[in-house]
């Protein structure tokens, strides 16, 4: 279950000024985060934006910063902040909707910091899917999708910054009274049930607005 009193739409946007809403998915590597996004996206609405899905995309283009990209990712380092940035700022001006749900992203302080001063956004939650090291190691040495950074070294790596650097950010947004923590050790379903509850909490015309998008 969600570990802490429930954050409102409604309390979000006393603190913040925009029309958007955002919605920060955040949790070690193998957490789940892009298998419940999707799930959350069907039931609730909200525009999925993966950081790491937009920086492979560059990579795909052959954009020139694809080289840098993929050597960041083969060595589990988080790519610098104004590139992320600015993706997510495309996509999410490009797609005309207002509700996003962001997955893997903000992973440091640069990247937190840089989202705030260049796209002016507070989220209004952090959905944060905690889960132990073993298990996530498991997961993703099983997960077989052909990604260049599921392997022991690479895991290994990617653990070490998710410890290092985004557990602080998660913090950050904990003490702000942000984040929901949800179990995700749990099977599958029973994460969405925990994920569920979350959002059934959010001010109801919110997620019907989300559904109308
Ligand atoms: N609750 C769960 N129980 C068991 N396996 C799961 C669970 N959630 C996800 N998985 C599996 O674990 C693997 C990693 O899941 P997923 O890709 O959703 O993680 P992620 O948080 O997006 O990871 P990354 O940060 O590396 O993108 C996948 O093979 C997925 O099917
Ligand atoms: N904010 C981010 C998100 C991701 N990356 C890089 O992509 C890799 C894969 O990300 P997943 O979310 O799919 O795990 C990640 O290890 C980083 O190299 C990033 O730099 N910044
Ligand atoms: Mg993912």
């Amino acid at each position: 279950m969600a570990s802490t009193e429930p954050v409102t739409q409604k309390d979000a946007k006393e603190n913040t000024s925009h029309e958007e809403t955002v919605i920060f998915v955040l949790g070690g590597p193998g957490s789940g985060k892009g298998t419940q996004c999707p799930k959350i996206v069907e039931h609730f609405g909200f525009t999925h934006l993966c950081a790491g899905e937009l920086l492979q995309a560059e990579v795909e283009s052959g954009s020139e910063n694809g080289e840098m990209i993929q050597n960041f990712k083969k060595e589990g380092k988080i790519v610098p902040s104004e590139v992320t940035v600015k993706l997510l700022q495309q996509a999410m001006q490009q797609s005309g909707k207002k509700k996003f749900l962001i997955d893997g992203f903000p992973r440091n302080e640069e990247n937190r910091t840089a989202f705030e001063n260049i796209i002016k956004i507070e989220p209004d939650l952090v959905l944060f899917f905690d889960c132990p090291e073993e298990v996530l190691t498991k997961r993703l040495l099983s997960r077989n999708q052909g990604r260049v950074d599921d392997n022991i070294d690479t895991i290994q790596k990617r653990l070490k910054v998710y410890f290092q650097s985004t557990l602080p950010v998660i913090n950050y947004y904990s003490s702000k009274g942000k984040v929901q923590k949800i179990d995700a050790q749990k099977c599958i379903d029973e994460v969405f049930e925990d994920v569920k509850s979350v959002f059934s909490k959010l001010k109801p015309e919110s997620a019907a607005d989300s559904l109308k998008e």
